[in-house]
């Protein structure tokens, strides 16, 4: 998978080079270009914002630069199937979630705009739309300064899924939101550590009792804190007679 970035702080993105990510760019399996939007304007201040139309507080993004960015970003893939998607984070965008996650693991080229001030002249998200398959993203109910903290948990949420990132896949499987549920707590050595014992049925050895009673502790944890997943687990999947399965 190819991914481009353009923000105007391209070392906010340095993380990238760390960890699992990092080894999967060193791996060819991700090839991550990081382009800083100030390149690609042609005045001597390198001006990316300006005042809005219609008043207001703050600054909005240039059409112009963003507009050379893109297309520079769209030629670098000229040639090979479909438009590549657009990620632009928004705090007006569709929910980043694992399903999206999975569905942005499949694709060969992604790129993401990363806004800053009061966001991206509107007129870029159209034009865009000619070059790219655009989708304004919002990593939860809540405003950050800029994309670029989005960009960071939204291509670790989406390269660790391709294949041979992750050391062990199962990992993959039964983590929170992999299967609608969040997952169940985990326990390691010592197996009593300041007077608190593991679970008993986690040294039993019964992989179908152990099995179960992770099923019921993702079911518990999930009721408790996002019964909001229930409503949707419930309404999609499991008859209730399986849901402690
Ligand atoms: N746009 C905008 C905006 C609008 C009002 C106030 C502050 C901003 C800052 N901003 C500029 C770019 C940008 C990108 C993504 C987010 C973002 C995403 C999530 N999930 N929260 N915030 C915010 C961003």
């Amino acid at each position: 998978m190819r991914i481009d970035v353009v923000s105007i702080f391209p070392e906010y993105l340095a993380p990238l080079e760390l960890s699992l990510i990092g080894k999967a760019r060193q791996d060819g399996i991700l090839d991550l270009h990081v382009h800083d939007l100030r390149s690609f304007t042609t005045d001597r201040h390198r001006t990316v914002d300006d005042t809005p139309y219609g008043g207001g507080a703050g600054m909005v993004m240039k059409p112009e630069p963003w507009s050379q960015a893109l297309t520079a970003v769209a030629e670098a893939r000229r040639g090979h199937q479909g438009k590549p998607v657009l990620i632009v984070p928004s705090p007006a965008g569709e929910r980043f979630t694992q399903a999206l996650a999975h569905e942005l693991a499949g694709e060969e080229h992604l790129a993401f705009a990363c806004g800053r001030y009061e966001g991206i002249d509107e007129r870029v998200i159209e034009w865009a739309g000619e070059h790219f398959d655009v989708r304004p993203v919002s990593l939860g109910d809540y405003v950050l300064n800029g994309g670029e903290v989005a960009v960071l948990a939204m291509v670790e949420a989406v390269g660790r899924l391709l294949p041979g990132v992750v050391g062990n896949p199962e990992s993959l499987v039964e983590e929170s939101h992999s299967d609608g549920l969040l997952e169940y707590p985990v326990y390691t050595k010592p197996a009593v550590w300041r007077d608190r014992e593991v679970p008993a049925i986690l040294l039993s050895g019964n992989h179908g009792k152990i099995a179960q009673w992770r099923r019921h502790e993702q079911f518990r944890r999930t009721s408790e804190r996002r019964p909001d997943l229930l409503e949707v687990f419930d309404a999609g999947k499991l008859p209730k007679a399986d849901r402690l399965a």
